[in-house]
């Protein structure tokens, strides 16, 4: 049996638009549905939800039934975290509040191997199907994915350097936390950090890395692809429930 492969690493460096969904709800039912839809990825996400490791595993499991690759969102941009989540499998990590070139390369180091890093070594891991691949440790940092969260106004000043540094796949845009980092909490919509989202996406792909962002509407997924970012989440589980539930409810009450 062969190593599991990284479709989404290979597509993303073909040079293609992901067409992507967030995932807060750490639900295994919607990850399986969602997959099914069609979506090209889906964001699991460690950081703002309550899931943690073992949580994330039946998520990555039910993914699978689907077309979507899994990307996970470790809580913060630690060694250890990352070293569990490969371990349960996860081949693309999307590495939050990385400030610098050196935070990105410690992401990068944490995902690899010896003597290309410091991931610690374990025999029989779902990454590994249980130790029933023959050629894991072969293809194993190669098929690693590492995608880079730049989120503050600080992070934006080094995007250059930060987009540069060797085994970043990507960068990604966080446009809640940029805009609170611009003095615009909860406005990601305002036209100040609107105006650095485009930037941004122009400058991370001018490096030659793929530029990533979040939105929450399909007008601002197709305005974000307008701009040349190239894996977009157009929206995220629990808004679309919500906002899905309440029209429902208005509708029926004849609001
Ligand atoms: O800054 C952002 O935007 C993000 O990092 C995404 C947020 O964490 C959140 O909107 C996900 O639900």
């Amino acid at each position: 049996m062969k190593a599991p492969r990284n479709d989404f690493k290979r597509r993303l460096t073909a040079g293609e638009v992901l067409n992507g969904f967030w995932l807060s709800l750490a639900s295994p039912v919607a990850s399986e549905a969602l997959s099914l839809a069609g979506f090209d990825w889906l964001l699991f996400d460690g950081e703002h939800s309550p899931v943690d490791v073992a949580g994330v595993q039946p998520l990555l499991q039910a993914a699978a039934t689907g077309t979507a690759s899994a990307v996970v969102r470790p809580a913060w941009n630690d060694k250890v975290l990352i070293k569990r989540l490969l371990d349960i499998g996860a081949q693309t990590l999307l590495v939050p509040f990385v400030q610098s070139a050196e935070e990105a390369a410690a992401a990068v180091l944490a995902s690899r191997y010896p003597p290309h890093g410091v991931r610690g070594v374990a025999g029989a891991t779902r990454a590994s199907r249980y130790g029933q691949t023959e050629d894991y440790f072969a293809v194993a940092n190669q098929e690693i994915c590492v995608l880079v969260q730049v989120e503050t106004g600080e992070a934006l000043d080094r995007l250059e350097e930060i987009a540069a540094v060797d085994g970043v796949d990507g960068v990604f845009i966080g446009p809640s936390d940029l805009a609170a980092s611009m003095g615009h909490l909860g406005r990601p919509g305002h036209p100040e950090v609107q105006a650095a989202l485009k930037d941004a996406a122009a400058r991370i792909a001018a490096t030659g890395k793929a530029p990533g962002i979040l939105a929450t509407n399909a007008a601002d997924a197709r305005r974000y692809v307008d701009w040349g970012y190239r894996f977009v989440a157009a929206g995220v589980d629990v808004g679309v429930l919500m906002a899905g539930a309440k029209a429902m409810l208005a509708e029926v009450r004849g609001g």
